[in-house]
């Protein structure tokens, strides 16, 4: 997979050089250039900014630098976070691992001119994401979220593909809990069941206590399970 990142901060982007996305760019399975934006500027300040038409608070991103370097990078599919973007999902992580070009527009300030978005609409698909109702400084951290979730979408970067399998928002539950050994620390021990080696008994444990959790916790995801699942929950842990 190729991705382009243009940015007025390509610092922020360090930590891509790190972990299982770094060990993904040293194998090839991900090929990532961070860009500066600045790059595209003209005047002597390389101006990124300027205020908003209408007038209102901060400044706005100006649309010419973004115009030359969607040209120069693209096409692909541009994905744009932003505060009034869909909230973005797992199903979204799964659907641009899926691609082989990805741009990522990171905007400060009060956000991108939005003919950028609507010029390059008429060259490639844009997908503008949000990744939760809270305000972010920019876009850069969202960036690195989502390279997170799809990254570890692409074949032959998670070791254990099983990991894949049993996540929860993928599942549309939550996970169980996780215990590893010491079997006892600080008096507290690890629910006998999970030592017990009985698979079957295993499974329908976890699958107990994932629905408890998320009837706890995100009732909101429970709407695809019967209520009488719940009955059948073992409540014993
Ligand atoms: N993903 C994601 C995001 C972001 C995000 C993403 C990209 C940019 C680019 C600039 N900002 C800063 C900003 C902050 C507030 C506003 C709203 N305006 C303020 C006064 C009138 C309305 C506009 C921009 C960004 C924030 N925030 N939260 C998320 N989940």
């Amino acid at each position: 997979m190729r991705v382009d990142v243009i940015t007025i901060f390509p610092d922020y982007f360090g930590p891509l050089s790190l972990s299982l996305i770094g060990k993904a760019r040293g194998t090839g399975l991900l090929d990532l250039e961070v860009h500066d934006l600045r790059t595209w500027t003209s005047d002597v300040h390389r101006t990124v900014d300027d205020t908003p038409y209408g007038g209102g608070p901060g400044m706005v991103m100006r649309p010419e630098p973004w115009g030359q370097a969607l040209a120069a990078v693209g096409p692909g599919t541009l994905v744009v976070p932003s505060p009034v973007g869909k909230p973005f999902t797992q199903a979204d992580a799964a659907a641009l691992a899926s691609l082989d070009h990805l741009i990522f527009a990171c905007g400060r300030y009060e956000g991108i001119d939005q003919r950028v978005i609507d010029d390059a609409a008429t060259r490639m698909p844009v997908l503008e994401v949000s990744l939760g109702d809270y305000v972010l400084f920019g876009g850069e951290v969202a960036v690195i979220v989502i390279m997170e979730a799809v990254t570890r979408l692409l074949p032959g970067v998670l070791g254990n593909a099983d990991s894949l399998t049993e996540e929860s928002h993928a599942a549309g539950l939550l996970e169980a809990p996780v215990y590893t050994k010491p079997a006892s620390w600080r008096e507290l021990d690890v629910p006998d069941v999970l030592r017990s080696g009985d698979h079957g008994r295993i499974a329908r444990w976890r699958r107990d206590q994932a629905l408890l959790r998320t009837a706890s916790r995100r009732p909101d995801m429970m709407a695809g399970y019967p209520p009488s699942s719940l009955d059948k929950a073992d409540r014993k842990t």
